[in-house]
């Protein structure tokens, strides 16, 4: 079974959790667009569901294949979110972002009863960090909230480069108009820490630490998908 079949197994399995009727929360990613496009086949069947998108991205696709969509204003409160993660571990702790689409994820996530996380096997790891954690910052005072994100780092004993995203024509930009920095710190043993701290810098305005937001994870390998629940 190849990455796309892994992904495909996890989106049809986060599928099974959802109900006609249901508000829901559509994440960005290439895992949460096999589950848009699950999706998209049962609304055709006459399946009722509203969406609310974590991006702009997400959107585009619900609105070519007819997933009915409202903002978040329209549906503040959501039964469930469907997104993919970046990496996770046992507890359930995310790292997410690396599409971009951090902030609006977190956002909508913190607006639903439940967050389903889906994704292949590769993205189960022991300590998060091997994937670089994006930190969305306001473009005003980037260079001081480098060097805060840097002091935080420090004191927390983490190293490792920061690098501001670049995208085809300059500096990546998400939806919200921000620019994201990714953390390298290789291993991120109190995640809870960082969080924490990386919270109370105004730059920063959000990052891709997910904690205690999940409620189940569904992991797809060569041998299907299985599930891990939340301890809370
Ligand atoms: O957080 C995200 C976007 O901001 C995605 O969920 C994350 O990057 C996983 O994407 P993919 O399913 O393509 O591996």
């Amino acid at each position: 079974m190849d990455a796309r079949e892994m992904k495909i197994k996890a989106a049809e399995a986060a599928l099974a959790h959802v109900e006609s009727g249901m508000r829901l929360g559509i994440g960005t990613g290439s895992t949460a667009e096999e589950f848009v496009r699950l999706l998209a086949e049962k609304v055709a069947q006459g399946f009722k569901v509203e969406g609310v998108p974590t991006s702009e991205r997400t959107a585009r696709l619900c609105v070519e294949l007819g997933v009915p969509l409202k903002s978040l204003d329209e549906l503040p409160q959501l039964d469930l979110t469907i997104d993919g993660a970046d990496e996770l571990d046992v507890a359930l702790r995310l790292i997410k972002g690396g599409g971009g689409a951090l902030l609006r994820e977190k956002i909508v996530a913190a607006a639903s009863e439940r967050m389903i996380v889906i994704a292949d096997e590769s993205k189960l790891v022991q300590t998060l960090g091997a994937f670089a954690l994006p930190i969305e910052v306001n473009q005003f005072g980037l260079v001081a909230t480098r060097i805060a994100i840097e002091k935080v780092a420090s004191k927390l004993g983490l190293t490792g480069a920061l690098s501001l995203r670049k995208s085809e024509d300059g500096n990546f930009m998400t939806d919200g108009g921000h620019y994201i920095v990714d953390a390298s710190f290789g291993r991120i043993p109190d995640a809870e820490a960082l969080s924490n701290e990386l919270n109370a810098i105004p730059g920063v305005v959000e990052h891709g630490l997910f904690l205690n937001m999940a409620t189940l994870a569904i992991i797809a390998g060569p041998a299907g998908a299985r599930t891990l629940q939340a301890n809370r």
